[in-house]
């Protein structure tokens, strides 16, 4: 059945679907709409799709590889992906992630709510808004947003993960490298030294361009492997992951579904619409009006209207 293309209503929640999560499909939710968006970054991962809540509100999906896992992470198109998603009105993100474990505790189909990050990306991927005659810093101190994230904790232990042996561990430190190949055992064993809890290839710049867009953020990310590091475990393939990924894909759906559940109540409106990180990217830009950039200038009236013209 095809959906219609267009969805008058704002949309203030989105879902970034990882490795393993390309459609939410639940039984609370309806798809209405499936959204063709071209921004001046390009097209994103995926068509985006409306969804509805029992309770009516709608909720934005974007595949992050594509509808087919055909983006390597260095591809994905993490520009156009935030760049659309705040089109259609979308201020709070849940972006979900599998990633491999650099902890004994943390086992595989584990859940995993990370506080803090190091970029072990390589500059190769297009990691801000703010370029050629328009120069802009935005603080990045907590790159998760810490609100979104105990509303996830809160719900994962009300029940959700309940009569499975699965864990949600907070406040964790998340290693994003480049990919697509794993990391070496002297690089694990690196991370792990540094106090590194999870490791994926795919949270930055997303979280970045995010933070630069006045997102909320977050991520849940899903243990699928212990990397290269424990000694006696063979190292991480990707049978492994997506083995691991499809055995608790019903956990992490039915999380990802609480989530939103709760986050559509009407106490989660300012949080939702990000009303604590408004105006944070607008009082960030170093430029004057005479200097800045006219190509920019242009892009950046689309993303954000108003604030750089
Ligand atoms: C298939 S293993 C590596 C792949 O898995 C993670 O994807 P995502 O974060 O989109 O769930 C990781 O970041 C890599 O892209
Ligand atoms: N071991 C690993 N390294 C990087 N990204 C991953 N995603 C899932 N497992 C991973």
């Amino acid at each position: 059945m095809s959906l219609p293309k267009t969805y008058s209503d704002p949309v203030r929640i989105a879902v970034i679907g990882g490795t393993g999560i390309s459609h939410l499909e639940h039984e609370g939710f309806t798809a209405v709409a499936s959204l063709d968006i071209d921004t001046p970054y390009g097209k994103p991962s995926s068509p985006i799709t409306i969804l509805q809540t029992a309770a009516g509100a709608p909720i934005a999906f974007l595949s992050r590889h594509g509808l087919h896992h055909e983006l390597t992470p260095t591809e994905v198109p993490n520009r156009a992906n935030i760049a659309a998603l705040r089109s259609i009105g979308v201020r709070s993100v849940i972006a979900f992630s599998a990633v491999g474990s650099l902890q004994e505790k943390i086992k595989p189909r584990d859940f995993v709510i990370p506080s803090q990050i190091i970029d072990r990306t390589k500059g190769i991927r297009d990691f801000t808004f703010f370029e050629k005659g328009v120069v802009g810093h935005v603080g990045f101190a907590d790159p998760f947003d810490a609100t979104l994230s105990r509303v996830v904790e809160r719900v994962a232990s009300n029940g959700v993960l309940e009569g499975t042996d699965v864990k949600l561990h907070s406040d964790k430190l998340l290693i994003c490298m480049e990919g697509p190949q794993f990391s070496t055992r002297a690089e694990s064993n690196l991370y792990r030294l540094w106090g590194g809890d999870v490791i994926n290839m795919s949270a930055l710049p997303e979280s970045k361009l995010a933070r630069e867009a006045e997102l909320a953020y977050c991520m849940i990310c899903m243990s699928t492997d212990y990397d290269c590091w424990k000694v006696g475990e063979e190292a991480v393939t990707v049978e492994t992951v997506m083995g691991n990924m499809h055995a608790n894909g019903a956990n992490a759906k039915r999380l990802v579904a609480a989530v939103l559940q709760e986050l559509v109540k009407e106490e989660h409106q300012d949080l939702v619409n990000a009303k604590h990180v408004e105006g944070s990217s607008k009082f960030a830009c170093c430029t004057a009006p005479a200097g800045r950039g006219a190509e920019t200038v242009k892009k950046l009236e689309w993303l954000m209207p108003g604030y750089f013209s």
